[in-house]
């Protein structure tokens, strides 16, 4: 059985765009299209897992955050709980520090990419969060 792994993911958002970076080579899932984040370490809450994992991988600083949505998904290999913040107030501007892809895209093209199966809970909720019901 696999342990669950605690993930803060952060959806950083400017005028209905979100901010997309690629997986690594090496990663799980690697190359699929991701929200920044990163796993919660021991003796830190989910906020300062948030600040601290888009400070190291996109270089911003959060000034506020919303939750979004909690997902539990088990990739088989692995389980996660994805805990999902929206970011619309941030410090600098998000730059992939990793030497990872990046782009903003549109909220309304967030159905199109290659994201990892659990996303697309996440999906449509920004959707939902940005346009109302419909998704
Ligand atoms: N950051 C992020 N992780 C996601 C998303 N969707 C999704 O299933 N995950 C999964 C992939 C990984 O198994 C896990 C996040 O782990 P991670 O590899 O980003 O963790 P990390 O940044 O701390 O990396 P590392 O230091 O362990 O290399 O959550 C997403 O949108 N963003
Ligand atoms: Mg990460």
């Amino acid at each position: 059985m696999s342990k669950l792994v605690h993930v803060a993911v952060g959806v950083i958002c400017r005028e209905q765009q979100t901010f997309l970076t690629r997986r690594l080579e090496g990663t799980h899932m690697a190359g699929k299209w991701e929200f920044p984040g990163g796993k919660v370490e021991t003796d830190e809450t989910v906020a300062q897992a948030l600040s601290r994992e888009l400070k190291e991988e996109v270089g911003i600083d959060v000034l506020a955050c919303s939750p979004l949505i909690n997902i539990e998904h088990d990739y088989g290999v692995k389980k996660v709980l994805l805990e999902v913040f929206l970011v619309d107030q941030f410090q600098g501007e998000p730059q992939a520090q990793e030497g990872q892809e990046q782009q903003w895209l549109d909220v309304s093209a967030l159905s199109e990419v290659d994201f990892p199966e659990a996303n697309l809970e996440i999906v449509n909720k920004v959707k939902q969060y940005f346009f109302g019901e419909a998704v």
